[in-house]
């Protein structure tokens, strides 16, 4: 292998992580080209949910994977869909970032300081039901863009506040703009947030050997559970998912925490669970809490949170573009 060649969307987020891996891959001896790749996700000004939702980001990108046109793609691994695509491998899921979610409010302020009647901006259902379940009196608007744009909302006056993920922040070196990191209690974060994959061809052997040494056994695990239990409950449920697994020290070594919410996105039902299991089973741990919360409700949420009737398979819609 003499170049590998790193596929990457051009937003301010994705080169930044892209460049991450890209030096990871260099200290461990490799040359590595970056390639720009245009998404539809990228161009386009509509609300995600409008534009299909789930995988818009990682559709171009994997395309130029199974093209051949590039060997290595990172992608925020909450917004890489649950299912496998075919010919294709995650290589290495790195150490994680801080997965919660932060405020960037106006004058400093937190969640709990905002005055009853402020306009929180998000493009997240999961954030909007967590946020509205709280019960704060605020009022929630969807918006979209970039983390400059958002952000952008707040300092110009026209949201009291937006909520964003602070691993992307950090990735900026923009966290000074933070007025509140949101505990997981208050607000789960996606499932996989602050993750990154690494995804290449299965048939590349030397491809998935290079980019394996940047694999973190304890992200991959965590991350395992959060998406196992967001693949069970696509299944039965499209109501707003948040999940956040950890690894703690149980009687007989290491285990899995996963804690999850499911609930409507004008806050008026919510369903927390959480489950411990073994380290070494992470998707039985999240298959397991995700039957929880569909025999607790989650199942019924579908009618409750759409209009018309409830479609076969809607898929969980990914956050606003990074
Ligand atoms: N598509 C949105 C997106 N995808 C990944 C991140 C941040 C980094 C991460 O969660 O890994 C963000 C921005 C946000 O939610 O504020």
């Amino acid at each position: 292998m003499t170049v590998l060649r790193l596929g990457t969307r051009r937003s301010a987020l994705a080169t930044t992580q892209s460049g991450w891996v890209a030096d990871r891959l260099r200290e461990a001896g490799h040359d590595v080209e970056i390639v720009e790749i245009t998404t539809e996700g990228d161009v386009s000004g509509e609300l995600l949910t409008a534009i299909g939702g789930t995988g818009v980001f990682a559709a171009a990108i994997r395309r130029a994977l199974l093209d051949g046109r590039i060997d290595v793609a990172v992608h925020s691994l909450k917004d890489l869909p649950t299912a496998p695509e075919p010919g294709l491998v995650v290589a290495a899921v790195p150490v994680r970032e801080d997965s919660r979610d932060v405020l960037v409010a106006r004058d400093g302020l937190t969640l709990g300081e905002l005055p009853t009647g402020s306009v929180i901006g998000t493009g997240s259902p999961r954030r909007t039901a967590q946020i509205a379940a709280l019960g704060l009196g605020v009022e929630i608007r969807p918006i979209r863009g970039n983390v400059d744009t958002r952000i952008g909302f707040v300092s110009s006056g026209s949201l009291d506040a937006v909520v964003l993920a602070r691993a992307g922040l950090a990735r900026l070196g923009r966290l000074a703009e933070v007025t509140e990191v949101i505990d997981p209690i208050q607000v789960l974060p996606a499932p996989g947030q602050g993750a990154l994959a690494v995804e290449c061809r299965s048939d590349r052997d030397d491809v998935v050997a290079a980019v394996s040494v940047l694999d973190d056994p304890d992200t991959r695990a965590c991350v395992l559970a959060e998406r196992s239990l967001l693949a069970t409950l696509e299944a039965g449920c499209t109501a707003p998912v948040g999940a956040l697994a950890e690894v703690v020290e149980g009687d007989d070594g290491l285990e899995l925490s996963l804690r999850a919410f499911a609930g409507t996105e004008d806050g008026s039902f919510e369903l927390r669970r959480s489950l411990v299991g073994t380290y070494d089973e992470p998707e039985d741990l999240g298959s397991r809490l995700a039957r929880i919360l569909l025999e607790d409700g989650a199942a019924d949420l579908q009618v409750a949170t759409s209009a018309g009737p409830a479609p076969d398979h809607a898929p969980h819609q990914p956050e606003q573009v990074s």
